[in-house]
């Protein structure tokens, strides 16, 4: 049986174009409607800080602050977690010039955001992402690792390690007088971090693929997903193995990386291979409504396959999602998303278009930074 991980509260403090808002909600999905430009993906933005990471826009943290603020900025959130109640804030101070941000757990400070994959798994998809099967690689890279972290907190911290490691090596080799002896071990840190994040990514879409394989979610299509571009013929062949092999890779193509000024061996050169399969074409060959459909096929069963492996539903943060699907589609979007068991936050200019829902929502107008209705919703408004 799967749980629920919902938020019960959201403070925002010079977040974006909200000076201060406070919202009450009880557990049902959010829909956030209101014009072009009046805050409704920035408070999506805002839940998605209250997971690893930098956001669904992926921001420099001193842009996020207000405009006329303080400098800093905070998202404090009441959550029913998966731990039981309890109280996420994060932000940047005003005064700080840090790249990261600052958490608190029930008012303790953390170690690191990975803390908040205890309490909490958030997943979005936004219309920045429509592009993701025809764009660069490296886009597909960054959307199966978060995949992967929602299910293996550790993987943030592997890939960004392996990356500091890369670096490292691309630095001592392009130094040309280097220490066969110190790039030896900067080698055998890549090779067994490499390795752990190629194994984690593939057990994700084993996963994925098997799921895929006893449950449907018409009318959105199953994506079949495979990687490609690191140890491709690999097969089976055990980690100890592979790290051998890919150790064997790296030392062997020193002089190679050395001068294209890059590693061009290893799992920052994977890609994310997916297929329409009804179809049986390539994604990124699919019609711009395909495609759409795709990523939504992909993201529920995504969420669903988070649910099974935590116990909780996750908290869904889809931006615009109603606006390209035909009526149809849409209810079955709504019924999708509701039968995962979890908190959605949704977004549209029009609210006729999430009527369906009826009382499986609360709805929220958003307008230049302030948000209105709801019986329990309190904010400071902005003057506009
Ligand atoms: N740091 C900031 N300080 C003040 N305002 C900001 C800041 N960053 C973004 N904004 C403003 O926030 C406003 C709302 O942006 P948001 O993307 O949330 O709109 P939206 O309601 O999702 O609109 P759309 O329907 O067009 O997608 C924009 O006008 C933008 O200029």
């Amino acid at each position: 049986m799967v749980q629920k991980a919902f938020l019960s509260r959201l403070k925002l403090t010079d977040f974006r174009n909200y000076p201060e808002a406070v919202l009450m909600l009880d557990g049902r999905h959010v829909v956030l409607t209101g014009d072009n430009g009046a805050g409704k993906t920035n408070l999506l933005e805002a839940v998605s800080f209250l997971s690893p990471g930098r956001g669904l826009r992926r921001a420099v943290l001193s842009e996020v602050s207000r405009v006329g603020g303080t400098g800093g900025f905070s998202v404090f959130a009441e959550v029913e977690g998966m731990e039981g109640e309890v109280s996420l804030g994060t932000g940047i101070d005003g005064d700080s010039d840090s790249l990261s941000r600052r958490l608190r757990i029930n008012g303790t400070p953390a170690r690191s955001t990975e803390e908040l994959s205890d309490h909490l798994s958030v997943l979005w998809l936004t219309p920045a992402m429509d592009g993701l099967f025809t764009g660069p690689s490296a886009d597909r890279r960054r959307f199966l690792d978060r995949l992967v972290l929602s299910i293996d907190p550790g993987h943030g911290r592997r890939a960004s390690d392996f990356e500091r490691a890369m670096r490292s090596r691309n630095r001592l080799l392009s130094e040309g007088r280097y220490d066969p002896a110190w790039v030896s071990a900067v080698e055998a840190q890549m090779a067994g971090l490499g390795i752990s994040m190629a194994a984690a990514r593939r057990e994700m879409l084993d996963l994925l693929r098997h799921l895929a394989s006893v449950s449907q979610q018409e009318p959105f299509p199953t994506p079949v997903l495979a990687l490609e571009g690191f140890l491709d013929a690999a097969g089976d062949m055990p980690a100890a193995e592979l790290e051998e092999r890919y150790l064997d890779m790296l030392r062997e193509g020193r002089g190679r990386d050395a001068a294209a000024g890059r590693t061009l061996e290893g799992p920052h050169r994977s890609d994310l291979l997916v297929r329409h399969r009804e179809k049986d074409m390539d994604a990124g060959r699919c019609s711009t409504g395909e495609q759409k459909a795709l990523l939504i096929g992909l993201i529920l069963a995504h969420a669903r396959l988070t649910a099974n492996m935590t116990g909780f539903a996750p908290v869904l943060l889809l931006d615009e999602i109603a606006a390209h699907l035909d009526e149809g589609r849409r209810i079955a979007l709504f019924d999708l998303v509701h039968e995962l068991g979890g908190q959605a936050f949704m977004t549209g200019t029009d609210d006729a278009m999430f009527s369906p829902l009826g009382e499986r929502a609360q709805f929220l107008e958003v307008d230049g930074g302030s948000i209105r209705r709801g019986p329990l919703l309190s904010t400071r408004l902005q003057d506009c």
